[in-house]
């Protein structure tokens, strides 16, 4: 289980998250939604170890999630995809991703790519090659080459059309039933997301306003304005 008890986070004088507090169990699927700037990069940077100024305290099953020390995070299971296309762009995507298992295990690249398939299909293929749907996929799986245990993502279809958004939510929703990996997903596609989550957040000036069914936030329209 993820805990999140009573963090707060800056950034210099400026604070961004608020008493947030929050519990999210063994291979659930959570989209977090809200303005921009509403703070949902930073929860989830703060749930990787990526925010050194903060307090609270943050742990992962038995572990506490050391502020400034991600390398640790990431060793006890915990996965951040950051926003953009981070692929090395000179290599193949067969490189790609066993550059990113080297510390766990390289062979995971043929799990990665049942669960990607454009990525089998185009292994020899140059990174920058590729679409950007395509390296969005390829960022996922080198997220996954780490076997994390719960996977954070800041917002994978940015950019994307909306035919691709569909595909890659939907590879998503794949990690977390076929190999039980707890996804946390930050989305601007809020429509698309929620149709592939089971459980929704919604921030707002870094308090959570909202924390429901998914199926609620999709089907009552008095809510949409939280987003
Ligand atoms: N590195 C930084 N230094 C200073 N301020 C920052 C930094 N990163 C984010 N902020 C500020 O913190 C606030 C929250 O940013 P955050 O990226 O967490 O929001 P968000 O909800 O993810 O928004 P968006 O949807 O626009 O990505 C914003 O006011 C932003 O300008």
């Amino acid at each position: 289980m993820l805990n999140v008890d009573n963090v707060n986070a800056y950034y210099g004088k400026l604070q961004v998250l608020h008493d947030l507090s929050l519990k999210i169990d063994d291979g659930e699927r959570v989209g977090i939604f809200g303005h921009n700037g509403a703070g949902k990069t930073t929860l989830l940077k703060s749930c990787v170890g990526d925010m050194a100024h903060m307090t609270g305290r943050i742990e992962y099953g038995d572990r506490r999630v050391v502020p400034g020390q991600v390398h640790l995070n990431v060793r006890a299971g915990i996965a951040f995809v950051p926003q953009g296309h981070n692929v090395f762009r000179d290599l193949t995507v067969e490189q790609n991703l066993r550059i990113s298992g080297l510390l766990h295990d390289p062979a995971y690249s043929e799990t990665v790519c049942r669960i990607f398939p454009v990525l089998g299909q185009r292994k020899r293929h140059l990174a920058g090659s590729m679409s950007g749907g395509q390296q969005q996929m390829l960022a996922l799986g080198m997220g996954l080459m780490t076997r994390p245990s719960l996977l954070l993502l800041d917002e994978p279809t940015t950019g994307l059309a909306p035919i691709i958004v569909k595909d890659v939510l939907e590879c998503i929703r794949r990690v977390n039933q076929d190999e039980g990996t707890t996804v946390v997903i930050v989305e601007q596609n809020v429509q698309a997301a929620l149709k592939q989550v089971e459980r929704a957040l919604v921030i707002k000036s870094g308090r959570i306003i909202f924390d429901g069914p998914s199926q609620q936030l999709l089907q009552e329209e008095s809510l949409w304005h939280l987003f």
